[in-house]
Order: structure tokens, then C-alpha cells, then sequence
């Protein structure tokens, strides 16, 4: 089994920097224990903390020699084993990844590298000397950088190369490097001078964060071949000064330097899934995805891996770190979220987090299953109960726990009863932020910006005796499903007693029911369907404006349209019906809608045109039939030409089209999506190819591009595709397939949808 340590390392202020802006702070989680924690301010509200745990972690004060002796020097003697041996630096521009890895010049200020072939050249040489030369060791050097995703060799002159890079190649199951070079290597001394030389030929962009910024991930490897007799043992140790990995949102770079970003954010991106495979015990782990984890062969063999985060200790960093910290947290779906200010502990505890037990005093916060707050209460109990059941889960290298500071007064816990209380915006701490740059704590599981200004989901009826409003709040729709169909039954057979009671009083000895009865009692049913769709219909109606109607109303009816949209694909028109009448209560007005359950209505036989634009809450007066010169081809509205376009729905229409203030826009937005999801069985509009090529390409660059598209979210789609490619055509039809997929759900579609431009 691979190995993996993940440690982090926050280096110390630099000149002009200052101890008063310092937020990063190495902890221990145990007075008697090692500094194990990174502890960093929650950027929106600094009285909060969040901590991070590692398998250890350097503070400022350590040294190289420190930090090689503590996570290096003891691998050296499995790499003599035939142990591979891989080291990663990780971490933003100028946070001290060439530092650690490099060094300086002087002997206390040499790096990971030179010590590291010190101890190689060393160890090499006593054996020999020990083995009285029976055992011969040869130490040879492969140098190259990644830039691009092109590969180019650092001990071959620059002019040497060619703009493709060097190709890769399968052999015997080993990716290689087609023409990379090799050079043997005696003592140390031959490395200096290899390296020195290798590394001016290194390719470096300047960015606007620093005019020396590495953009290239460069990647030493060096081969150990230990000869005795015929057998020979090889084991290589790379060591990897990766790219920085910071947001390039933040440092506002040109077309170049974002095309670098997407190179570097895919193969960090790829990176941290292998990393986070080979910590699961995975037998899959995604290396072939990158040209850097498939040179590497990253987790195929029983090596060792070493995974540097390293940080800067100051506030101009903050966001930065957070998404460096966030990174294979990210990976773990860990979500930090606010009721009433105060933290929601999702889960109960691990028992297998290597920090918990009694030693620690604070809850860690755990993955949601889904967005709702369903592990409150029992089922919090029982997905505890399951997790106790399963102990054997591998210890996760990252944790996040989060610390309420003392001087924070104490807010209630949030409990399954004050979960469904509205909650409130969380506001910039600072001027400067704003709702754009406030950080998140996890990309994938993050909530959105929508989703933190949105009231909590109700989910589950109230287990507490407050007020019954609260508990109406809590009735989930399956719940009313269940409610209703109930009722229905007991009506239908309290009228079958009725009527059976009547017969048997009017006429003793009356012949059998006829034909003609069964209309009648039918009829009946029908009528109390009808009602009780109402009641339902009006407690929906309700739910949604509790909600709000901008927030998870309009997502849910959304879903429902989708829903209704597949029903109709499958032929399955009854249900279709349903569900369009469901999503009617959120979309008042719609007349569109209104026209498509009402040529529903028809179809089935169910009632007379024209009827159906008063059912579902739709609008008491009637929508009348009205022609707007077509949608246009991204599902926009164009303006009506006849005089009849005057209802509610062509005021809704000119509100999309009239340019708004920046407080509109996300009524423009919710507007436009909401025009994507009504886009008919029609041909496909330029934005939608656009959208479903770009998926169907199952690139991950280009899915990335995709408004509100994160590295996790792309490689779930991805991912999921390339599954389905293997039973199916692998193929996204059509918007409302995509939304049907995993991860696909909320907005997502549709903000991707928003976010393309599309030439026409
Ligand atoms: N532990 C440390 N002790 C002393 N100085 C450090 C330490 N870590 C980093 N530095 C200094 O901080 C500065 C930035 O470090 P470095 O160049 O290694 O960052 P980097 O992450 O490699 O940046 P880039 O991605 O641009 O290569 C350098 O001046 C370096 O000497």
C-alpha cells in the first residue's frame, strides 16, 4: 500500500512584513503532543477559527535542517529498500515551496534536494564500503518542468527545445518521457553543478503577485540503482517544486498567464485527487489524468509520498491559504456552515480522525450528505450508530474543526426546531470584501452565495411542542404526499360505508351495483382528488412563500419542470401533468407553463381548453392565449407584436429585457434560467449546443470554464460520464438530462447556462 504524509510548513515574516498581520498559527491538539494543527481566522467572521490538522506542522521557527531530519532523512533508508520516494511543495507564490525544496546557497539554508542527495551519496557509499564493494550504487539525475502541460527537459539548454515538449510514450506498463536525459552523478558536488545549471534554464513567467513567480511545476528525479551481482534493485525519489497554485481571479493576469493557470489548475487539480485516492486506499487512483501524476506514476507502487503545504503566515494571504488548507478538505465534501451565527456540528464526531477521542475538546466538522440539515436529531444518532458500525475507514489527512473564541458570547446550538428559523446574511467583515471575495471554505461543498443568503430547507416536521406554525413550516412535500393520500383513503372508504349503509337502508334485497353506480362513486373520488390536490397545492404554496420566492422555491419548481420534462419524454403523460402542476405554484403567471398544462389537460381528456391557466396557482383570471414573437434562439424572450401580449408574463418579459441596475441582476438571472429550463422540445438553441458540447467533451479545462464549475465538480461530471460512456452512449442530450445527473442539481445548470456567451 502507498503511503502518504501530509505536513505543513508556515514560514516566517519576511522584511517589511508584519507580526500584527499574522493569521496563521501552528497548534497542538494535546499540551504533551506534537504541533499538528494550522489555525487560520475564518475570513468572514474573525471570531471564529478554523483549524486544520496534518500529520505534523513547522512553525516559523523551523529549520531546513529541522524539517529534512523530521519528514525526510528517515525514508532515505526505504528508498535503499526499493521504496519510491516522492516530495511535493504545495502552496501560493512566494509562501516558500523553492525554499523548502531548494534552499539557499549556504549550508544551513540548503533544502529538501541537496540534503537529500547528500544523504542518497552517503548512505550509497557506506554500503558499498560495507558490502566490501560486493554492492555497487549509481546515482542518476532526470530534471524537467511541466509548463503548459508540455514537458521540458532542465539539463538540455533551453534552445534546445521544441514548442511541443518532449512526447510520453507507454513501455512495459511505465510511462516515459520520450528523450529525456539522464546523467550520471558521482558526489555531490556533480549535483550542484547539474542543478545549478538545470535550474537557470527553468522557465519562469513573471505574475503581477511576484516578477519571479515559478509557473512551472519542476520535477527532479533521482534514480538509485543498487547492483549485486546479477541483481540489480531501482527506486527513484522525486522531488517536486509545483507551480504556485494561487487564484488567478485574485491577480488579475493576462490571457497568458490564464492559460498557465488552467494547465497548473488541472494537474494540482489532479494532484490532490490522486492524493486524496491513495489516503482513501483506493485501488483506482486517477494518475493517468495528468502528465505530471503519470510520469510520476503517482500511488502504483508501495512508495512513500510526501505532501509539503506550505504557507505564508500574513492577512494578504488569507484567501489564498484558506484554498491551499481547503484543498483536500475540499476533496473530503467538508462544509462549514452558519445557523444563527453559530457553527452547526453536521455529524457526530469520527472515532477515526487521529484527533479526536478525549484528547479534544472541539467537535469537527463533518460532511454533509446533501445541503439540508438532515443530521440533526435522530438521524444524526443513526448515521453515528452506522458510522460505529464501520470503524475500519482510513484516517483522513486533513480534518477541519473550527474554534468559537472565548470572548465570542455564548448562542444557542442549533437544533432541529431553530434550524428552520431564517438565517441571517452573512455580511462582509471588512470594506474591502465584498460579496465576491469573501472566501469559502470549501469549493465543492462551499455553499453558494445564493445559498448563504437563502433560509435553511424545512426538512423534517418539528419534533419540538412550540408553536404549530413552525411545525407547518416543517412538512416536507412527501410528507404532505403522505398526508394526502391518507386522506383520500379514509374519505373514499368512509363514502363506501356511507353508501353501502344507504343501499342496505333503502333497499334490503337491491340487485348487485350496476355499471352505472361506478361512474357515480368516481365521480365522487374525483371531486375529493380535486380538492385535496388544492389543499395540497395551498400548503405548497405556503411552503414556497415561506421559503421566499427567489430562493429555493424557484430551484424546487425548477426540478419540478425538469421532472415533468422527462415524464413527458417518457411518454409517461399523466405524471408529466402532475408534475407541471406542481411547479406551476412556483412560477405564478407563467403562462408558457400555464399552456403546456393545459395542452396536457386536453390531451388527456382531463377538462376544456382554457381551464388549465387557473389550476396550480397559476392566476385566478384566465392567461389568455397570446403569441410573443417566439423565444429567441438562448431561450430569451423577444418583444410580443400583438396587442394581446398583456398580461403579467409580458411585463415579466420586458423587466428580462430592459438593462438592469446591479441589484436586479439576479432576477435578470433567475429569469434567464428559468428561460433555459422552459426552452421547449424544440431545436437546440446555440447556448445550450454550446453547453452540452462542452460537457459532452468531457475536458476538463473547458467544464472548468463553466460558470460555477469547480476542479471537484468538473471531474465528478466527468467522471460520471466516462462511467456512463461504458453501459450507454456516455452522451448529455439535452439540459434536462444534465440536470438529472449527479451534482447537477440546484442551479447549476442553469448558471452554467447564464455564463456562456455564445456568438451568433
Ligand atoms: N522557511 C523560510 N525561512 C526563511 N525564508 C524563507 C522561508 N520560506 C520562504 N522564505 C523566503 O520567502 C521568499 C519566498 O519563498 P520562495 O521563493 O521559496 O516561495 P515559492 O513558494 O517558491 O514562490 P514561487 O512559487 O514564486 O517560486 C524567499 O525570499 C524565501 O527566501
Amino acid at each position: 500500500m502507498p503511503t502518504i504524509r501530509t505536513i505543513a510548513r508556515i514560514r516566517p515574516l519576511l522584511e517589511k512584513e508584519l507580526d500584527k498581520d499574522v493569521i496563521v498559527h501552528a497548534d497542538r491538539v494535546d499540551e504533551a503532543k506534537a504541533l499538528t494543527v494550522v489555525k487560520i481566522p475564518n475570513p468572514k467572521n474573525e471570531a471564529e477559527e478554523f483549524s486544520f490538522a496534518f500529520n505534523s506542522v513547522y512553525d516559523q521557527a523551523t529549520t531546513q535542517e529541522g524539517l529534512f531530519t523530521a519528514e525526510v532523512a528517515p525514508h532515505v533508508k526505504a528508498l535503499f529498500q526499493g521504496l519510491d520516494v516522492t516530495i511535493f511543495a504545495y502552496g501560493v507564490t512566494g509562501t516558500g515551496k523553492t525554499h523548502t525544496m531548494r534552499g539557499g546557497l549556504r549550508l544551513a539554508e540548503r533544502g529538501v534536494i541537496p540534503r537529500l542527495l547528500s544523504n542518497v551519496f552517503r548512505r550509497g557509499k557506506k554500503m558499498m564500503k560495507d558490502t566490501d564493494g560486493a554492492t555497487s550504487v549509481a546515482v542518476a539525475l532526470s530534471y524537467y518542468e511541466i509548463y503548459n502541460d508540455k514537458v521540458y527537459d532542465l539539463l538540455e539548454p533551453p534552445e534546445k527545445r521544441t514548442p511541443a515538449g518532449l512526447p510520453l510514450r507507454e513501455k512495459d506498463g511505465k510511462t516515459i518521457v520520450v528523450g529525456l536525459s539522464e546523467r550520471s552523478c558521482d558526489d555531490l558536488k556533480d549535483f550542484e553543478r547539474l542543478y545549478i545549471e538545470a535550474n537557470n534554464n527553468r522557465v519562469t513567467a513573471a505574475t503581477k503577485l511576484n516578477a519571479h513567480s515559478s509557473r512551472s511545476h519542476a520535477i527532479l528525479r533521482v534514480k538509485v540503482t543498487q547492483m549485486t551481482g546479477d541483481m540489480i534493485k531501482e527506486s527513484t525519489a522525486s522531488a517536486i517544486d509545483l507551480a504556485g497554485s494561487e487564484d488567478n481571479r485574485r491577480t488579475d493576469n493576462g490571457k497568458e498567464r490564464l492559460v498557465e493557470s488552467a494547465a497548473i489548475n488541472k494537474s494540482l487539480f489532479v494532484l490532490s485527487q490522486c492524493i486524496d485516492a491513495i489516503s482513501r486506499g483506493d485501488k483506482r487512483i486517477p494518475y493517468r489524468e495528468s502528465k505530471m501524476t503519470r510520469i510520476l506514476s503517482l500511488g502504483q507502487k508501495n512508495g512513500i509520498t510526501i505532501m509539503i503545504l506550505n504557507l505564508a503566515p500574513i492577512r494578504s494571504y488569507h484567501l489564498d491559504t484558506l484554498s491551499s488548507l481547503n484543498v483536500s478538505s475540499r476533496a473530503k465534501r467538508i462544509e462549514v456552515r452558519e445557523i444563527e451565527n453559530e457553527i452547526v456540528f453536521k455529524q457526530a464526531p469520527r472515532t477515526n480522525s487521529g484527533l479526536g477521542g478525549a484528547t479534544i475538546q472541539r467537535q469537527p466538522l463533518r460532511p454533509l450528505n446533501n445541503a439540508h440539515n438532515v443530521h440533526t436529531g435522530a438521524l444524526a444518532a443513526k448515521a453515528a450508530a452506522e458510522k460505529a458500525e464501520k470503524p475500519d475507514k482510513p484516517v483522513k489527512l486533513f480534518s477541519v474543526y473550527t474554534d468559537k473564541k472565548p470572548s465570542v458570547s455564548a448562542r444557542p446550538i442549533a437544533t432541529a426546531a431553530n434550524t428552520s428559523l431564517p438565517r441571517q446574511p452573512l455580511q462582509p467583515k471588512r470594506p474591502s470584501e465584498t460579496a465576491e471575495s469573501i472566501v469559502r471554505p470549501s469549493k465543492l461543498a462551499r455553499p453558494t452565495q445564493q445559498s448563504l443568503l437563502r433560509p435553511p430547507q424545512p426538512t423534517s416536521i418539528s419534533t419540538s411542542t412550540s408553536a404549530s406554525a413552525t411545525q407547518q413550516i416543517s412538512i416536507s412535500p412527501s410528507q404532505i404526499e403522505a398526508m394526502v393520500e391518507k386522506k383520500v383513503a379514509e374519505i373514499l372508504a368512509q363514502r363506501a360505508a356511507a353508501a353501502e349503509a344507504t343501499q342496505a337502508q333503502a333497499a334490503p334485497a337491491a340487485p348487485e351495483p350496476t355499471a352505472a353506480s361506478a361512474p357515480a362513486q368516481t365521480e365522487i373520488s374525483d371531486e375529493v382528488k380535486r380538492r385535496l390536490e388544492a389543499l395540497e397545492r395551498r400548503i405548497e404554496t405556503e411552503s414556497a412563500s415561506r421559503r421566499g420566492d427567489d430562493g429555493d422555491g424557484r430551484s424546487d419548481g425548477l426540478r419540478l419542470l425538469l421532472q415533468a420534462r422527462q415524464a413527458k419524454e417518457r411518454g409517461d403523460d399523466e405524471g408529466a401533468l402532475v408534475l407541471y402542476e406542481r411547479a406551476a405554484v412556483y412560477f405564478p403567471g407563467q403562462a408558457k407553463l400555464a399552456g403546456k398544462i393545459e395542452r396536457l389537460r386536453i390531451k388527456l381528456g382531463k377538462v376544456g381548453s382554457g381551464e388549465a391557466a387557473a389550476v396550480g396557482g397559476v392566476g385566478e383570471k384566465k392567461v389568455r392565449r397570446r403569441q410573443i414573437v417566439g423565444e429567441d434562439e438562448d431561450g430569451e424572450y423577444q418583444e410580443g407584436t400583438e396587442a394581446d401580449v398583456e398580461d403579467e408574463e409580458a411585463e415579466r418579459v420586458a423587466r428580462v429585457r430592459t438593462p438592469r441596475k446591479k441589484g436586479n441582476n439576479k432576477t435578470r438571472m433567475a429569469v434567464a434560467a428559468e428561460a433555459a429550463v422552459f426552452e421547449d422540445d424544440g431545436p437546440e438553441s446555440p447556448r445550450t449546443k454550446r453547453l452540452l458540447e462542452i460537457v459532452n467533451s468531457r475536458d476538463l479545462i473547458l467544464i472548468r470554464s463553466l460558470h460555477g464549475f469547480g476542479a471537484k465538480k468538473a471531474q465528478d461530471l466527468v467522471d460520471h460520464l466516462t462511467l456512463k460512456g461504458d453501459e450507454e452512449s456516455g452522451r448529455v442530450a439535452s439540459l434536462a438530462q444534465l440536470r438529472m445527473l449527479p451534482g447537477m442539481g440546484g442551479r447549476t445548470v442553469e448558471r452554467a447556462y447564464e455564463g456562456l456567451v455564445v456568438e451568433v
